[in-house]
């Protein structure tokens, strides 16, 4: 029998089941993400949160259950399609900033609309606003050998979010920064995603960061709970501006909030993980 994902959920996966190379990573996981939600997928390192991300936006298969954005099968979806839909309406950052070493800053943020069609000059535009957003406006010509490590990961988050995707997944986007850059980087990625309607997938090992979460549900050994709403009180929704500070849509993009990669051939040793 099928059983039809429900509306209000962009994202639907049932029953999926990952191994890496003998090493069960997902026993079963079914999820459902709310349209617009900040879903945090907390637990320890090793539990497979990576895995169901990459599971969830199409980067790898699951090797059984289903997986569906927008009411559309993606596990039946070929390599080349799911590119696209990963492409074109997901966005990615991951523990490590991930850019193009031979494009500047603002090059690499402008790079997913270019990609979507977008002209060339209001894709420069939007990712200047990005980069400004993310408080990294003045590295717009510099390439990523010529920056520091934070500064390379807060360009990370603007070109996630400058396509404006319907879900950005983040995996562990604040590792590589310090204490007051890691809340000020997740405000920035979780405050934008609101304000544009991008549902965030958010997968961290640091239970302080799910805080910022509508909810929040945790894996053990390849297992998922069912996701638990945060406290109100705790949420950032309440910091959520009331103006749309769309960049490119006139209002001023910067300071507004108060504070992926290619499919890979799994690699089996233990050093890759
Ligand atoms: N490419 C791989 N080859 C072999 N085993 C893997 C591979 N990727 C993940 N695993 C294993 O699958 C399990 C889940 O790993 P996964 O990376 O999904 O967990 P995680 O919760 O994201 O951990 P971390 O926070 O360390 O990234 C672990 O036992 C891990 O060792």
């Amino acid at each position: 029998m099928t059983i039809a994902p429900p509306d209000n959920d962009v994202l639907w996966a049932r029953a999926l089941v990952k191994t890496h190379c003998g090493t069960p990573a997902l026993r079963g996981v079914s999820l459902g993400v709310r349209e617009g939600e900040v879903l945090a997928v907390a637990g320890p390192r090793g539990s497979g949160k990576s895995t169901l991300l990459d599971c969830l936006s199409g980067l790898t298969p699951a090797d059984q259950g289903e997986v569906w954005f927008n009411s559309a099968p993606v596990h039946t979806l070929g390599r080349a399609a799911r590119e696209r839909l990963r492409r074109e309406r997901f966005g990615y950052v991951g523990p490590e900033p991930q850019l193009v070493p031979e494009l500047t800053a603002r090059e690499n943020v402008a790079l997913p609309l270019l990609l979507s069609g977008a002209p060339r000059r209001a894709a420069t535009l939007a990712a200047a606003e990005w980069l400004e957003r993310l408080d990294v406006a003045d590295c717009a010509r510099l390439r990523p050998a010529d920056l520091r490590q934070e500064q390379r990961q807060r360009i990370a988050v603007a070109r996630a979010l400058a396509h404006r995707p319907t879900v950005v997944f983040a995996d562990e986007p604040t590792a590589p920064l310090h204490r007051a850059a890691r809340d000020q980087v997740l405000r920035i990625l979780v405050t934008a995603s609101r304000s544009h309607r991008i549902t965030l997938v958010l997968a961290t090992n640091d239970p302080a960061l799910a805080r910022y979460a509508d909810r929040v549900a945790t894996m053990a050994d390849g297992r998922l709970s069912a996701p638990v709403l945060t406290r109100p009180a705790m949420n950032v929704r309440a910091a959520r501006p009331e103006a749309d500070d769309t960049p490119g849509d006139g209002a001023s993009a910067a300071h507004s909030v108060d504070e992926a990669p290619e499919e890979s051939v799994e690699q089996c040793s233990p050093t890759s993980v």
